[in-house]
């Protein structure tokens, strides 16, 4: 389409207008110029159901309660020390995920379900590790999580005919609305127990003791903040919005990406020598990998930003709509309407990308791509001030999930298997055929698998 209709084309789908952005250039005006007038997103009805009317981070407008719980999010709960403090949980799940996929040598495993449980007891522990800590009933939360927020994305991902059609939104025809409604009331429910629960008991011990040497889980700063008199206070409702960000955001994106990077590697025998080999000197193979080992392991790096270049997980990025109408590339964009940024075109652009279809990370291992937005040929986390909120700890739980299981196992396709790197395009970019792959015992020593 991209090439077909130019570096910027609009459609109309029933009385709604979209915009689709094709180049850097024209990313640039909408990022860089003109970033604050589209800094509102695109409040479909599925994301109005699930985020409480849009009171979270990802699906509300430019608006002080979004820029206070962002403000709360980036820099207190995945500030450097929070991250340090929240070591133990990710070592502690991916330790786990290793352990049970030993358990499973030689036979044929879903990447993508390893991924996604990972994702899912990383974060949920992340959250309120205290809780579960503290002998509050958590048994199979994280097993009820998976399945909602994995429900969620499966309805977000449906097309609603009445986001075209404001004027039948009433009926929900598709019944998108009341799906989600029953998805929200399980996270709800979930949500709520998890708080009472935890107010509860925080009343029962003093604020030193909370958290395992002293940290705070995210629910703790959280309910630290609620209490707060300077007009920063959080409600119930926005600290609900905000966890469950954390979980939708966070677990399918990961989940995919990871089995994206495994596909690309498993599928050129020369990647994933060079992988390993780096693994290998950085690790060593009487060893497990560190968080520490992460920071080292440069060429796995690069092949995840060369995986996320390919395989964007969001193609279009999550869409944003102007506060008011104004021009881009010469043409008038209307308030209000829905505005697409291509990433997946732009990350093939020959002008920028040469062989653009060829999966090569080397072209990584110069030091001028970072996932921050700040060169518009490449931005797999967005730019500008509605950039990823959770860059740190995706890059973190993707390095370390991809260098435990290529450094723990050797990995090989079944007999019938075929390579297939098709994409189904919708709000995610998703393999078609999951992968489906064996692994086999790589280091000699078993104890270290336990
Ligand atoms: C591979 C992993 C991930 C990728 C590729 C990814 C990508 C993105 C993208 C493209 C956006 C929209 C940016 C824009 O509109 O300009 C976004 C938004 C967001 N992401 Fe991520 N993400 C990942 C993981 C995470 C994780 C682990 C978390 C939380 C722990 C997270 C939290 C968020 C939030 C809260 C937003 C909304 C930001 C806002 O609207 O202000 N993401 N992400």
């Amino acid at each position: 389409m991209a090439h077909t209709y130019g570096p910027i084309f609009m459609f109309k789908l029933g009385s709604k207008r979209h915009v689709v952005i094709n180049t850097p250039e024209l990313a640039k005006v909408v990022v860089r110029d003109q970033d604050e007038v589209f800094s509102n997103r695109d409040q479909h009805i599925a994301a109005l159901g699930l985020t409480y009317g849009g009171q979270d981070i990802a699906f509300s407008n430019n608006n002080p309660n979004w820029r206070k719980l962002r403000k709360i999010f980036v820099r207190e709960m995945l500030s450097n020390k929070n991250l340090k403090a929240s070591s133990f949980f990710r070592r502690d799940e991916v330790r786990k995920t290793v352990k049970n996929v030993f358990n499973r040598i030689g036979t044929a495993v879903k990447v993508h379900e390893i991924a996604i449980s990972t994702a899912t007891n990383v974060l949920t522990r992340t959250i309120w590790e205290n809780t579960s800590n503290k002998g509050v009933k958590t048994t199979n939360l994280g097993a009820e999580m998976d399945i909602v927020t994995s429900n969620v994305v499966k309805i977000f991902g449906r097309v609603n005919l009445a986001d075209f059609f404001p004027s039948i939104a009433r009926f929900d025809l598709q019944g998108v609305e009341r799906d989600m409604k029953i998805q929200v009331n399980k996270l709800d429910k979930l949500f709520t127990t998890i708080i009472e629960d935890r107010i509860k008991s925080n009343f029962k011990r003093s604020q030193d003791e909370v958290g395992s040497e002293g940290n705070k889980d995210f629910l703790q700063m959280l309910l630290d903040n609620k209490d707060e008199k300077d007009g920063t206070s959080l409600s119930m409702i926005q600290m609900k919005a905000l966890l469950l960000d954390v979980m939708v955001a966070g677990i399918e994106t990961t989940a995919t990406t990871v089995e994206w990077a495994m596909a690309s590697i498993m599928y050129d025998q020369n990647i994933m020598k060079k992988v390993q080999e780096e693994l290998v000197e950085v690790v060593g193979l009487d060893n497990m990998v560190e968080e520490s080992h992460l920071s080292k392991l440069k060429y796995l790096d690069a092949t995840i930003k060369e995986t996320l270049r390919m395989y964007p997980v969001l193609p279009f990025l999550l869409p944003r709509s102007p506060s008011k109408s104004c021009i881009v590339g010469g043409y008038t964009i209307p308030k209000g309407c829905s505005i697409f940024l291509n990433i997946w075109s732009i990350h093939r652009d020959p002008r920028y990308w040469d062989n653009p279809l060829e999966f090569n990370p080397t072209r990584f291992l110069v030091d001028k791509w970072d996932y921050r937005g700040n060169n518009l040929a490449y931005f797999p986390f967005g730019s500008g001030r509605r950039l990823c909120a959770g860059i740190p700890l995706a890059e973190k739980m993707l390095m370390f999930i991809l260098a435990s299981l290529l450094h723990s196992f050797n990995w090989s396709l079944p007999m019938d298997e075929e390579r297939d790197l098709t994409q189904i395009f919708g709000i995610a970019l998703k393999k078609r055929k999951p992968l489906i792959a064996i692994p086999s015992q790589r280091l000699s020593d078993v104890k270290l698998y336990m």
